[in-house]
């Protein structure tokens, strides 16, 4: 069955994520992919096809949240900046929680991003 992914990164990850598409691009064309807004512009930059929802400040990352609790997302892999600050944290926070109430796996780096893409390979 097709694994349902969802692509986020905040600014100062974008080029990571850019890069980290392009480099698993095989993988990811197989998958149903989701992105908050602005990210998601980005990974059509690349040819990918992906479900664009609202702005993560505006309130993608909600959004995706809401489709984590609703069981149709397979994983997450979230860039976070670590060194930012963001006006929408309480809705970063809410999807960490999501993930967690609902054992969805989230991928913050891209050392986790790629287990879990070598996972999803694996089942
Ligand atoms: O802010 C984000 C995640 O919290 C990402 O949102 P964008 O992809 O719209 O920039």
């Amino acid at each position: 069955m097709r694994k349902r992914l969802a692509l986020i990164a905040h600014d100062g990850k974008k080029p990571e994520m850019v890069a980290f598409v392009k480099d698993h691009y095989d993988i990811l064309s197989q998958m149903d992919l989701t992105a908050t807004g602005t990210t998601g512009g980005y990974i059509e930059q690349t040819g990918l096809d992906v479900d664009k929802k609202l702005s993560g400040p505006k309130g993608g990352d909600a959004q995706i949240a809401a489709m984590t609790a609703e069981g149709k997302l397979d994983g997450i892999i979230f860039f976070r900046d670590p060194l930012g600050k963001h006006p929408h944290e309480p809705d970063v926070q809410m999807l960490m929680r999501i993930c967690d109430v609902a054992n969805v796996p989230i991928a913050t780096n891209p050392a986790t991003a790629k287990l879990i893409l070598d996972g999803f390979k694996a089942i």
